[in-house]
């Protein structure tokens, strides 16, 4: 299966490291980046073929990812606007809709919508999918292809829960990294240094997360399993819960999904 990206930046370089640790030939794989430094540092990391627009040989390609920002994907399309064929073209822009990307494409519909996170460049990423209606079970099959070479996959039933898959798994690696900052920040705030802080929040939210995988329970119960009456779990729960912190992370990721479906109707006008 050969795969071209579109846009050649932190996402995409996420994906290729990932197909290409996965076992994906380098030679099969092809970027298309604005940047000279981007194409440079993506050719001399993972071998793959990086160019500056679209040429023939990118657009032969099994799978056309589109990776630039939502700001940039019309853009970005307009040069190959009805010089499509049989290609599978997933956009992984936060967002944008399928009918403006088809309309875009000048009326393309073999899309689909898939929402990957960073953890994919360690083959640890989740992605969410929504297919067009008129994508062949084949053309699934190689969008979800792409996307599980580096993580796993869910399904959507409905577009809209794109903007969903986003707001949780898309965006999330930026809350857990945000909560691995102010959890080093409260140790080194009780006098540990700078790099023994950053250990011991790493490693608590690995493991925390590595258990919660392995584990047949739910993560409240492995949390009361943490949680001694009157000892020092409770405490610090007690002051998570005065300060509202469930609220906190629903709210959160309520903008985030707004957001997204902000993108989509603004860039959608166009
Ligand atoms: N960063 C993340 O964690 C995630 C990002 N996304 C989505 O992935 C997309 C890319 O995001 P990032 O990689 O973070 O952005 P980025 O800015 O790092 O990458 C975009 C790249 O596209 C290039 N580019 C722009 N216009 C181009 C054109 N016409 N032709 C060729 N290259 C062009 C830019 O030079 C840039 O290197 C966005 O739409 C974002 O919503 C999706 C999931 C997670
Ligand atoms: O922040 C963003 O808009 C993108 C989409 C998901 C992660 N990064």
């Amino acid at each position: 299966m050969k795969i071209t990206f579109l846009g050649g930046g932190n996402m995409a370089a996420a994906l290729i490291g990932g197909l290409v640790k996965q076992g994906f030939k380098a030679a099969d794989v092809q970027a298309v980046e604005l940047s000279a430094e981007g194409r440079a540092k993506l050719e001399s990391q993972f071998g793959v073929r990086a160019v500056e627009s679209l040429d023939e040989q990118a657009l032969a390609c099994d799978v056309l990812v589109l990776a630039v920002k939502p700001q940039q994907l019309k853009a970005a399309v307009a040069p190959i606007a009805g010089r499509l064929t049989t290609q599978v073209v997933v956009s992984i822009a936060a967002g944008l809709r399928l009918v403006d990307i088809g309309r875009w494409l000048g009326d393309y519909h073999t899309l689909v919508r898939a929402m990957p996170n960073t953890p994919a460049l360690i083959g640890a990423g989740i992605t969410g999918l929504f297919a067009d209606a008129s994508v062949s079970a084949a053309g699934r099959a190689a969008a979800e292809q792409v996307l599980a070479a580096v993580g796993s996959t869910v399904w959507v039933a409905e577009e809209a829960q794109i903007d969903g898959v986003t707001a949780v798994s898309g965006s999330g690696p930026a809350y857990v990294f945000h909560f691995i900052e102010c959890l080093q920040a409260a140790g080194e705030s009780l006098g540990f240094d700078e790099a023994t802080a950053r250990k011991l929040a790493i490693d608590t939210v690995l493991g925390a997360a590595k258990l919660a995988a392995d584990s047949d329970e739910a993560p409240g119960v492995l949390r009361e399993r943490v949680t001694s009456k009157g000892g020092t779990t409770a405490a610090a729960l007690a002051s998570f819960a005065a300060d509202g912190f469930p609220a906190i992370v629903t709210r959160a990721v309520a903008a985030a999904e707004a957001r997204g479906r902000e993108l989509g109707e603004q860039l959608g006008r166009d």
